[in-house]
């Protein structure tokens, strides 16, 4: 006799299911205490002049973490001022084989050829492997480019880890605050080199396109 079936149906509030199906790897991949709590994003005005400010659009236009996974990025809210001996830092670390650490204090007197480093920040760019910064003190902003290639600003300040896929466009400025101290982390040997746009050519940039197409086509499948 084959297994009873006893008619239980379980019903899940529509808003719940919505929320799990949705729930990416990554975001389960993100264990224990660490806050998911939305680091803050938007779209920006590509018209304004001071890349300091904020620059919204006219109708400010704010970007869910879920957004932010869905073109790679991956965010955590820790405690900054335990990082020395942060149990959530260590846990990432070693899930994501970060075994490299440095920090990087970005003030006119500690770093060489500061406004040279800025503007090469602040150029559109690429890297081969995950760019991964831990800010400590201070903030600034990172923007990357949407699946439409549109900016989205992302401010980072004291407590934010962000992790950048390889392959992604992006660059980085300081605020009006005019000061971060970030943790660098890096799997193995760090390597720093960045690939000024363009770089359809890039097999980087290539992998990182086929991310974004695959996850386009699993949303359309699902509905
Ligand atoms: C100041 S760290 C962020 C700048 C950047 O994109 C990089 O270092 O590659
Ligand atoms: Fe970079
Ligand atoms: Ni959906």
């Amino acid at each position: 006799m084959g297994a009873r079936y006893y008619g239980i149906i379980i019903r899940v509030p529509w808003n719940f299911a919505v929320e799990i199906s949705h729930l990416s790897s990554s975001e389960l991949e993100r264990s224990g205490k660490a806050k998911t709590m939305a680091i803050e994003a938007w779209f920006m005005d590509e018209g304004k002049e001071d890349p300091r400010l904020p620059n919204h659009l006219n109708h400010k236009e704010y970007v869910s973490q879920e957004k932010l996974e869905e073109i790679g990025l991956l965010c955590w809210q820790l405690n900054a001022k335990d990082y020395e001996k942060d149990e959530e830092l260590k846990k990432i670390r070693e899930t994501r084989d970060y075994n490299y650490m440095d920090l990087l204090d970005l003030c006119p007197e500690k770093v060489d050829n500061y406004e040279e480093k800025l503007r090469n920040f602040y150029t559109e760019h690429i890297h081969a492997d995950e760019e991964i910064r831990y800010c400590l003190e201070g903030s600034g902003y990172f923007d990357v480019r949407d699946q439409d290639d549109r900016w989205i600003r992302i401010r980072v300040k004291s407590g934010d880890l962000i992790i950048l896929p390889g392959g992604i466009y992006h660059r980085f400025t300081l605020d009006t605050s005019n000061y971060v101290k970030l943790m660098r982390l890096f799997k193995g040997e760090p390597v720093w080199t960045s690939y000024n746009r363009p770089q359809e050519d890039h097999p980087v940039r290539k992998e990182y396109m086929k991310t974004l197409t695959g996850k386009g086509e699993m949303a359309i499948k699902a509905h």
